[in-house]
């Protein structure tokens, strides 16, 4: 079997794109140029914050200021950037763009007054919007197509991963400049001074390694109708959000999770100060923030697998707004950055369970749209974040109450905003919480104390189960599959559900014949049952026993979506006797094949029995499939059946690639 050669697809994909000469500079260049604008970022808050004068007011204004101008230029001129990018050169707009942004950090401190930070500020950004859709458009025309996955995630990992090293690098900065006015007298003009200039030499160096790249080619246009309807995306993705009751809840759900951890970084610079702090100490809590979002995204979901994924939505964001609560209850610098650490942490397990769902939820024609204004409003929500949260804490301002003589307790403006935006999120989180409760008679104790989901996984080979309605392409999927596994060296067993067995087939024909004419809705359950029953012990288990992949068409979920939410009975009811009869074996992966019921039953001329049911039963058992699914991304994967075969197919043979690989790994240690 070829598995260690899949083991190594992505890695292989990632050493390919790296041996690519400009690929590699244009990632040094975007490493460059994300750990600079990350600097500048906390940077420019510092140095707000130190310009503004000695009030609290004064200083929370600059930084509301300045936070807001950051992000306006992005909501302008956003969408006219793509269309100006488009009209120049593209390796000269990459150094121009670079270079020029360096320029406007170095004149920062070189003038010194907050109305210049604030003019230098939306040059950066603009010239930003315009250098964004540049360097996106430029990575497809610097590697091969089939390479275009792999160079984007390195894109995005770059430009989110440099966060952290760029809040060390802050801090690091912002020791030295203190060490030096210690020590050796060097006094500059605000704290910030030296990580301006040293975000400018980022900058001027990112210039630098883009002018070494060749030519780059035009290739295909910056998609500038992605860009020119803005408008349009947002008027018609937010009719579907509110009149879609569970999408609203994760749209709010997913904005309030990015509100949380910005309220964090608008109003860290002042907070810092609160707690005796200095630039070095913003840092610090900036870095914190990203630290836990990363954490919870990577491990969240994954420590609570039993907990259902609409649940643990809610879940999370109460819980970071419970977290912000007490950060501002606390005047410690050092507890203060664990909680912070904690809050990103709730933040990131909600975001990421957020987005998993809203792809799930979101009907097919819709989704890109969808997840455009969801792009846009997170924008827009941090924009109003960023500037509003220090406006607030500046209109609070600082309290100090005297309990006793000796004893007095001071209350500042940022711990007071930190409160009602925790009150927010747990407001918010609780509204998701309840709207989206899939599991509404287990509390909350059982789910994360009780037995483990029913299941066993095989400890040899792969199974996989096609899932899907009628017509949704599963037959076709499956040989498509079976062929391509088989041309690579696996060894496969192609089943299928009911009738694969000498018994199952008589039990397809009373099954599936319309003669039967109706059955008992028990009758029918325990029918599939036995032909599952003897499939799973017969066929399936013992290939899987054999180290083969079983590819089977349709399992347990369908009997759990027909049977039990098709008709009369419970999922409960149906569940126990299919788990019982499958002996508790689940697939490694089941694909779900999306579609709506009348572009599936149309792909038919002759119904069957269970085909002939009327739509809104295909409807429920629809629901149903995906249901299941969103409970359990880890399992499964949804497909839009509306691609073509080969785009499907692709798709499911990459999601199939981990789970061969694991298989080859439990194999070699066994
Ligand atoms: N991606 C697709 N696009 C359009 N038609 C398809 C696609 N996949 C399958 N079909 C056609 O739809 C019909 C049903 O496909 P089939 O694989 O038998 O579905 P299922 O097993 O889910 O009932 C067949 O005629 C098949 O050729
Ligand atoms: C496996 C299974 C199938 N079914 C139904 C779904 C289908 O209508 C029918 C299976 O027929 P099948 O020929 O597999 O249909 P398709 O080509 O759409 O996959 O049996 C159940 O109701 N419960 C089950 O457990």
């Amino acid at each position: 079997m070829s598995g260690s050669a899949i083991d190594d697809v992505s890695a292989t994909g990632l050493r390919a794109i790296f041996r690519i000469r400009d690929f590699r500079r244009m990632w040094t260049a975007l490493g460059l140029a994300s750990l600079a604008d990350w600097m500048g970022l906390l940077a420019i808050t510092a140095f707000a914050n130190d310009i503004a004068g000695g009030g609290y007011a004064e200083k929370n204004f600059a930084i509301a200021g300045v936070l807001f101008l950051r992000v306006l230029p992005a909501l302008v001129i956003g969408p006219l950037g793509g269309y100006i990018a488009d009209r120049l050169d593209r390796r000269t707009t990459l150094v121009v763009g670079l270079v020029l942004r360096g320029a406007c950090f170095a004149s920062i401190p070189l003038v010194g007054t907050l109305w210049w930070l604030f003019v230098a500020t939306v040059l950066i950004e603009a010239v930003n919007a315009v250098w964004l859709p540049t360097k996106d458009a430029t990575i497809p025309n610097l590697v091969p197509t089939e390479r275009l996955e792999d160079a984007n995630r390195v894109n995005l990992a770059t430009t989110y991963g440099s966060a952290l090293p760029a809040a060390a690098l802050f801090i690091i900065v912002a020791d030295i400049t203190e060490l030096l006015s210690t020590y050796a007298g060097w006094t500059t003009g605000t704290s910030a001074d030296l990580t301006m200039y040293v975000i400018a030499v980022g900058f001027l160096a990112g210039g630098a390694v883009c002018q070494t790249m060749r030519d780059i080619p035009r290739g295909s246009s910056i998609a500038a109708e992605d860009q020119a309807g803005l408008v349009r995306t947002i008027l018609d993705g937010w009719a579907y959000i509110r009149d879609t009751d569970v999408v609203r809840g994760l749209v709010v759900g997913i904005v309030g999770a990015f509100g949380a951890g910005g309220v964090v970084i608008g109003l860290g610079r002042v907070y810092a100060t609160d707690l005796g702090a200095d630039d070095a100490g913003y840092g610090v809590l900036f870095g914190c923030v990203f630290l836990g979002l990363g954490t919870g995204m990577w491990l969240g979901p994954r420590t609570l697998p039993r907990v259902s994924r609409r649940r643990l939505f809610g879940l999370g964001l109460i819980a970071a707004g419970a977290t912000l609560a007490v950060i501002s209850l606390i005047g410690n610098m050092v507890l203060a950055a664990v909680l912070v650490v904690v809050l990103g942490y709730f933040a990131g397990i909600s975001w990421i369970t957020g987005y998993t769902l809203l792809g799930l939820e979101v009907a097919d024609d819709v989704r890109g749209r969808t997840f455009a204004l969801v792009q846009s409003l997170i924008r827009i929500a941090l924009a109003l974040v960023l500037a509003l949260g220090p406006a607030v804490a500046g209109l609070i301002g600082a309290h100090r109450w005297r309990i006793t003589d000796h004893a007095s307790l001071t209350y500042s403006g940022a711990q007071f905003t930190f409160l009602i935006a925790a009150a927010v999120a747990v407001v918010v989180g609780v509204s998701a919480y309840r709207r989206m409760n899939d599991r509404p008679g287990v509390t909350l104790r059982e789910e994360l104390t009780g037995p483990p989901p029913r299941g066993r996984y095989s400890e040899r080979g792969t199974f996989v189960a096609l899932e899907g309605g009628e017509g949704a392409g599963k037959s076709t999927q499956a040989r498509l599959l079976a062929d391509a596994l088989r041309d690579g060296g696996y060894d496969v067993l192609l089943t299928h559900e009911p009738g694969d067995t000498p018994v199952g087939a008589t039990l397809r024909k009373i099954l599936l014949d319309v003669e039967t004419g109706t059955l008992s809705h028990r009758t029918e359950a325990l029918l599939y049952a036995a032909d599952k029953a003897e499939h799973v012990d017969t066929v399936v288990q013992p290939a899987l026993d054999a180290g083969k992949v079983v590819i089977t068409d349709r399992y347990v979920d369908s009997a759990l979506a027909y049977q039990g939410a098709g008709r009369e009975l419970t999922r409960d009811e149906v569940e126990d006797v299919t788990r019982w009869a499958t002996a508790q074996l689940r697939p490694h992966l089941t694909v779900l094949l999306d579609v709506e019921p009348d572009v599936g039953l149309g792909r038919f001329d002759s119904p069957d029995r269970l085909e002939s049911e009327p739509v809104d039963f295909h409807t429920r058992v629809r629901d149903s499939f995906r249901e299941l699914a969103a409970a359990d991304p880890e399992h499964y994967l949804v497909v839009d059946a509306h691609g073509s075969r080969d785009e499907i197919a692709a798709a499911v043979r990459a999601r199939l690639e981990p789970h061969l690989a694991r298989a080859v790994r439990r194999q070699e240690q066994s």
